[in-house]
């Protein structure tokens, strides 16, 4: 499902490799965290199975493709089999609880149909039924992460990623977030989830791979965090405009998809298809979408980039935005 080998990944002007030599491979089905202290490599992991990051040497495949044999341009359509859960959310923050779910199909081009049947599925899941209406800021952070979450699996996605998705939460809430990630594991889906949250890796005895200064010094079936005593516990963050540079961060994306759904209009997620069917999350809609439905371009570019601008941050294009963990 994903196979690292052999990866290290250099990133232009650092001295040490932020990966050296990793490698592992995630079965279809597997719950696993990836855990070690901040900066070990984690979040570059990550980043190289989304294909935001290339390795330096090694080969990393997802679905069965080699990352590197994906042509840019199709890159949008291979992630549509991965949904991304994030520690900062990343809502759209002037559109509905509805709205930011069904975002991600509108982008794809799925029937209003499929969408009217498949967002409030997802959001039953997730423990939202009657919130569709609410704006990201009229939620608790416990709730915009189930938004999130609701988000990453409403194209019933065969791996979701999560990176620190508990970092902004209180402990009761992470709680219940690490259920629900639990349960969509249970379903099927590939859970490949990078934490510093020792207590529930302990809790949860599922597969552990641990980096150090990014090299892999542990891949145990039904482990625990391991030392925990260089790991540091991460508190609620209070940065001024973190969510609104989030914010930013999430219009981004979607204007990158959008992008490329306009170079080359919708077609169904192309990825690799399993070897034997996953578990559905969600239930399929009886009209499925057509291949040639036509797109729709979500209306989001003036209100939502305005928000840059008001919170005076730069919207320069060269430079990475957002939190970076
Ligand atoms: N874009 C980048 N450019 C240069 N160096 C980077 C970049 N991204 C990460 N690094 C460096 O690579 C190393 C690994 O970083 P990474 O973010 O993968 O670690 P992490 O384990 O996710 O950390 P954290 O738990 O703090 O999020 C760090 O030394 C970091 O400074």
């Amino acid at each position: 499902m994903i196979r690292f080998e052999n990866v290290t990944k250099r990133y232009r002007g650092t001295k040490r490799p932020a990966l050296s030599g990793v490698d592992f491979e995630v079965l279809r089905g597997e719950f696993v965290f990836l855990v070690g202290a901040s900066g070990s490599g984690k979040s570059s992991c990550l980043q190289l199975i989304l294909r935001e990051e290339s390795p330096s040497s090694g080969r990393v495949a997802v679905l069965g493709r080699d990352l590197k044999t994906i042509a840019n341009r199709k890159v949008p359509y291979f992630r549509r089999s991965i949904g991304s859960v994030f520690q900062d959310f990343r809502l759209l923050p002037s559109k509905t609880v509805f709205q930011n779910v069904a975002f991600t199909l509108q982008v794809t081009g799925a029937s209003r149909g499929f969408i009217q049947q498949a967002v409030p599925e997802a959001l039953a899941l997730v423990g939202l039924s009657g919130k569709e209406k609410r704006l990201p800021h009229e939620l608790s952070g416990g709730e915009q992460q189930r938004v999130a979450i609701a988000r990453a699996i409403v194209n019933r996605p065969q791996i979701v990623l999560a990176d620190e998705p508990t970092g902004n939460l209180d402990p009761g809430t992470s709680v219940d977030i690490m259920q629900l990630l639990a349960r969509i594991n249970a379903g099927g889906t590939t859970v490949l989830m990078a934490t510093h949250e020792a207590a529930f890796v302990d809790q949860m005895q599922r597969r552990v791979i641990e980096l150090r200064d990014g090299e892999m010094v542990r891949d145990e079936v039904g482990g625990g965090y391991g030392d925990t005593s260089n790991v540091p516990r991460l508190e609620p963050e209070t940065i001024r405009g973190a969510a609104a540079t989030a914010a930013l961060q999430t219009v981004r994306e979607v204007h990158r998809e959008t992008e490329a759904a306009i170079a080359e209009p919708a077609q169904p997620a192309e990825p690799v298809q399993p070897a034997q069917p996953v578990q559905p999350m969600v239930k399929p809609a009886d009209d499925a979408r057509p291949a040639t439905h036509p797109l729709t371009l979500p209306a989001v570019d003036l209100a939502e980039l305005g928000v840059a601008d008001r919170l005076g941050l730069d919207t320069g294009d060269d430079e990475e935005v957002g939190p970076v963990s």
